[in-house]
């Protein structure tokens, strides 16, 4: 098969979708991979590097489109790029299609096969190919909120560890998941104050059993949401229906009773955001202010940190890449369900149920597609 990998154009986004790691393991499986010029160079590697491990470089996104039965991305394709997917063609990226109805309609008219990791799915519920960026994410999401609660950033004033004599500052996360867990561990090693709610009580079991003293877990509900908002001074957004759209968790009601100079993290943005006042920004323009609590809500964190996170995907990508590639999407599907749960649009249809509830489309099941 013929691979396209595409340099990422969504605003601040230095990942690449392949390593010459991989190119190398899948030039090894009679794969020819063609990567756009400088699709790597962000994250550290040059066209030189692809070109030993056996990639061809192309000049332009549209020739690597032309020429691929399949394209993978990190991000999902911008409006630029909508006309140049073709019907039949392979699309493997991130997409979160409940939240972009414009996306949906746009892959929906190309008639391609679009596959999103965030939908593949192991028969243990995990999210194989959503799971390293979250960890990037959920570690980030407190890095970000500590600097923005300094004042000089808008924030209120408080150091997240205190210091011995002053109390340390209060974290609340919503969502115990990968997010949650890596952002309360964070928050807790600064020695923060962290409270943690889920709304499935055996992952309550589970996280108490292994998150640290200074970690309290309730279970997630309006009322405990409500209560414990008031006394935040960060609060992160960390919950995930797989491939739906996000709960809206907060309200803007609920904001105003917040501590100005509060900050909000909506890591759940990419799937529509879980507090009601929350938008996507972009790294460039990464917060706003409402209701007087700071909010920080870009759909792509681990595009900031670029090297830790192409490794830490293309480590989880590159196996579903190569059984996609040595098998084609139909066998691929028949033979693995994870491949076949992260089926959102085909062949015009919308064949993830999340995505169709979202926009109330009909909802094709993938397996009806295979011959
Ligand atoms: N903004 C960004 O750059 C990134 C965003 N994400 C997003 O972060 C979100 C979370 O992802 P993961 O942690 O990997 O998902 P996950 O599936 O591991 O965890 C989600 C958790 O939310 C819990 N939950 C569901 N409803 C809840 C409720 N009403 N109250 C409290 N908890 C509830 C679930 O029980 C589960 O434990 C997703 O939307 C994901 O796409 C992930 C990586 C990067
Ligand atoms: C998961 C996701 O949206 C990202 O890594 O950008
Ligand atoms: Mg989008």
């Amino acid at each position: 098969m013929i691979i396209g990998i595409l340099k990422e154009i969504k605003t601040e986004e230095h990942r690449v979708a392949m390593t010459p790691a991989g190119v190398e393991m899948m030039t090894a499986r009679g794969h020819e991979i063609l990567v756009e010029t400088r699709a790597g160079a962000g994250s550290g590697f040059d066209d030189d590097l692809y070109r030993k491990a056996g990639a061809r470089i192309i000049d332009t996104a549209a020739d690597v489109f032309a020429r691929s039965d399949m394209v993978m991305h990190v991000k999902e394709p911008q409006p630029s790029e909508y006309g140049l997917l073709r019907k039949g063609q392979i699309l493997f990226t991130f997409l979160h299609l409940a939240a972009d109805r414009a996306l949906t309609d746009a892959l929906i008219k190309t008639g391609a096969v679009c596959i999103a990791y965030e939908t593949i799915q192991k028969k243990d519920g995990s999210l194989p190919l959503l799971t390293p960026m979250s960890e990037v994410a959920g570690r980030m999401a407190v890095q970000e909120a500590a600097k923005l609660l300094e004042m000089s950033n808008g924030g209120l004033g408080v150091l997240l560890g205190g210091v011995p004599g002053v109390e340390p500052g209060n974290v609340l996360v919503i969502g115990g998941g990968v997010v949650g867990i890596n952002a309360a561990k964070m928050a807790c090693g600064l020695g923060a104050r962290v409270i943690l709610l889920d709304a499935d009580l055996g992952r309550l079991r589970y996280l108490s059993d292994v998150m640290p003293k200074n970690c309290f877990l309730l279970m997630s509900t309006p009322a405990v949401i409500r209560e414990r908002i008031q006394t935040a001074d960060v609060v992160i957004g960390a919950v995930l229906l797989a491939g739906a759209r996000a709960p809206r968790l907060v309200t803007r009601e609920m904001l105003k009773t917040m501590k100005k100079g509060a900050v909000m993290v909506d890591v759940a943005i990419d799937q529509g955001g879980c507090f009601e006042t929350s938008r996507p920004t972009t790294h460039t323009d990464p917060v706003f202010v409402e209701e007087q609590v700071i909010h920080y809500c870009v759909a792509n964190m681990p595009g900031a940190v670029p090297r830790t996170s192409t490794l830490a995907l293309t480590n989880a990508t590159l196996p579903y890449a190569l059984e996609l590639a040595d098998k084609g999407w139909q066998r691929a599907m028949r033979e693995n369900p994870e491949i076949a749960l992260g089926a959102n649009v085909i062949d015009g249809k919308v064949t993830f149920p999340g995505v169709a509830q979202a926009f109330d489309y009909e909802y094709t099941p993938a397996a009806s597609l295979i011959n």
